[in-house]
């Protein structure tokens, strides 16, 4: 037996369908298109190659997208220049600031410098203590792609048993709360799921993973998740990505695929859900700021995506 294939650049075909569809209605109303602003510092091949594939996926939903490339020694003080000047234009719903950074800037002042009403990754302390509070403004993409996935591959997360194998501030953590939290209309991207958090530091990670029921791994280790470690039956996310001798590759381990009864691949699972969410997430930012005349405000509503 081998697992079902969650196939991510399929759901995530779809998705951008749906926001499509969203961008020529707001067309059709003489609304701009939403627009997203990537920065990218320095020139980390790994991010060219992602950056590239947002704004490809920008346009082909309609949407307008601009790729900042500043240089790899820009000073901090200059970065954040540049950001209050994408905050001030009218033109960009949204923004995102690639990681990681070079090491001489500090990550947390540069997301503490988009304005929250337009920060679509979700990472602004405002955004993820809304999250935290359970008054969601815009999910994290990359945790959103994995609800997104196991959501319309069928399997609700409600009462289930999942393990998150990774803490980090930007799959982890906030998987973890969405995935507590109650599914509503306001709110359709809760999971009600009995959560577990793993990490390397985690006393028999191997028993803690065959608890799982629903497995989803970011732990950012190739090949972490090997067989042994994997209930028979179990549904695998697996969100890793690594290149190793020129091949992408995930934390979970091939073998996986003979013991799982559905695994998320490495190319083809999450990494195009992400990027679909973060489609979603600049149609929601360009939504709210046309409806409520105010960028700043609190989004009344969830875009809820066919839930
Ligand atoms: N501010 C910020 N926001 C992010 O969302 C963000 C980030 N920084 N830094 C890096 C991570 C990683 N990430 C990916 C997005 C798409 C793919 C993706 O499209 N992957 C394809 C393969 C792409 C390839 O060919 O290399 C796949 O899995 O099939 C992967 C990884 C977004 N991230």
């Amino acid at each position: 037996m081998t697992a079902r294939l969650l196939d991510g650049r399929q759901t995530a075909a779809a998705i951008r369908a749906e926001v499509a569809a969203q961008v020529e209605r707001r067309r059709q109303q003489g609304l701009p298109p939403p627009g997203l602003a990537a920065v990218l510092v320095g020139d980390n091949p790994a991010s060219q190659v992602y950056v590239r594939n947002k704004h490809k996926a920008c346009q082909q939903v309609g949407m307008a997208s601009w790729v900042h490339q500043l240089p790899a020694d820009i000073s901090q003080e200059r970065l954040l220049d540049f950001l209050q000047e994408l905050n001030a234009d009218p033109r960009v719903h949204g923004i995102l600031v690639q990681l990681p950074l070079p090491r001489h800037i500090d990550e947390f002042a540069v997301q503490q410098a988009v304005l929250p009403s337009k920060d679509v990754d979700g990472f602004h302390p405002e955004n993820a203590g809304l999250l935290a509070l359970g008054r969601p403004r815009f999910y994290p993409c990359t945790p959103h792609g994995v609800l997104q996935l196991l959501w319309r591959a069928g399997y609700d997360t409600l009462g289930k048993e999942v393990v998150i194998v990774g803490r980090s501030n930007i799959v982890g953590k906030p998987l973890a709360l969405m995935l507590l939290q109650k599914r509503t209309a306001q709110n359709p991207a809760g999971g009600e799921a009995t959560v577990t958090v793993v990490h390397t530091r985690s006393r028999d990670l191997p028993a803690l993973c065959r608890r799982a029921e629903i497995l989803v791994v970011a732990a950012g280790v190739p090949g972490i998740i090997t067989a042994e470690m994997v209930a028979p039956g179990a549904i695998v996310v697996d969100v890793g990505i690594h290149s190793v001798e020129g091949r992408l590759v995930g934390d979970v381990h091939p073998q996986v695929a003979q013991i799982a009864a559905a695994l998320s691949p490495v190319p083809g699972g999450v990494g195009p859900m992400t990027i679909a969410m973060l489609l979603v997430n600049t149609l929601q930012a360009a939504e709210h700021i046309d409806s409520r005349g105010s960028a700043s405000e609190l989004f009344p509503r969830s875009f809820r995506l066919g839930l």
